[in-house]
C-alpha cells in the first residue's frame, strides 16, 4: 500500500514458535503490504548455529538486525508500509529496527513455553529446535511502556490470533 503519510512498519516479534510467520502471512493477505520474513535475513552461519542448538549472541544478531532495518528503510523510501517478522528479543535490538525510516511499531506475540515447544516440534523443515526456547525466553525483554506496540496472546487458534493481530494493526494504521 502506498500512502501520503509516513510509512508504517509493523514488526511481528516474539520468541520462536509464537506464530510470527503465520500471523504475518495472514496480515499480508489482508493488508497487501510488503512483507519480510526475518529468518531469511540470517547468514548461513547463524542458521547453522541455531540448527546445532546453540543460541545466537549479540554479535551474531547485529548484522542480521541491521540488514532488516536497511530493508525497512528501502521500503519506506518507496512509500510502502511493511510487515516484518523478527524475534527482536531485546530492547537494543528493537532500537536498531526503530532507526529505520518511517514509523516502527511492534506486535509482540506471547505464549506459554510448553505450547510453543509443541507447535515448534510439529513444524516441518525448520532449522530452529525447540530446545532453544529456554534461551529465547531468557533473552526476551518485553516491550517497555515507552515502546510503541501491542501484546497479543497466542493461546488461541490461528484464526483468533490473526483477528487480534489485524485489529491491532488497523488501530496503528489509523
Ligand atoms: N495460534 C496457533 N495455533 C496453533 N498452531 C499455530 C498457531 N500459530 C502458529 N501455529 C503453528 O506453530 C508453528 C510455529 O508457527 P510459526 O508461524 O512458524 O512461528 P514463528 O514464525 O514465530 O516461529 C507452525 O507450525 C504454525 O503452523
Ligand atoms: O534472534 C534469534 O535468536 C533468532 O532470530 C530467533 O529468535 C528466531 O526466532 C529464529 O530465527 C527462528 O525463527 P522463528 O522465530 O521463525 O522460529
Amino acid at each position: 500500500m502506498t500512502s501520503t503519510h509516513s510509512p508504517l512498519h509493523v514488526v511481528i516479534m516474539g520468541v520462536s514458535g509464537t506464530g510470527k510467520t503465520s500471523a504475518a502471512q495472514y496480515l499480508q493477505q489482508h493488508l497487501g503490504w510488503v512483507y519480510a520474513e526475518g529468518d531469511e535475513f540470517h547468514s548461513e552461519a547463524n542458521v547453522a548455529k541455531m540448527r546445532s542448538g546453540t543460541p545466537l549472541n549479540d554479535d551474531d544478531r547485529a548484522p542480521w538486525l541491521a540488514s532488516i532495518a536497511t530493508w525497512m528503510t528501502e521500503q519506506a523510501a518507496a512509500g510502502h508500509n511493511t510487515l516484518v517478522t523478527c524475534s527482536a528479543l531485546k530492547r537494543k535490538y528493537r532500537d536498531i529496527l526503530r532507526a529505520a525510516t518511517g514509523r516502527v511499531v511492534f506486535l509482540h506475540l506471547t505464549g506459554e513455553k510448553a505450547v510453543l515447544a509443541q507447535r515448534m516440534d510439529s513444524r516441518v523443515d525448520h532449522y530452529m529446535p525447540s530446545s532453544l526456547l529456554d534461551s529465547q525466553f531468557a533473552t526476551l525483554e518485553p516491550l517497555g511502556e515507552d515502546e510503541a506496540g501491542v501484546v497479543v496472546d497466542v493461546a488461541g487458534s490461528k484464526d483468533d490470533v490473526a483477528a487480534a493481530a489485524l485489529a491491532a494493526v488497523r488501530k496503528f494504521a489509523g
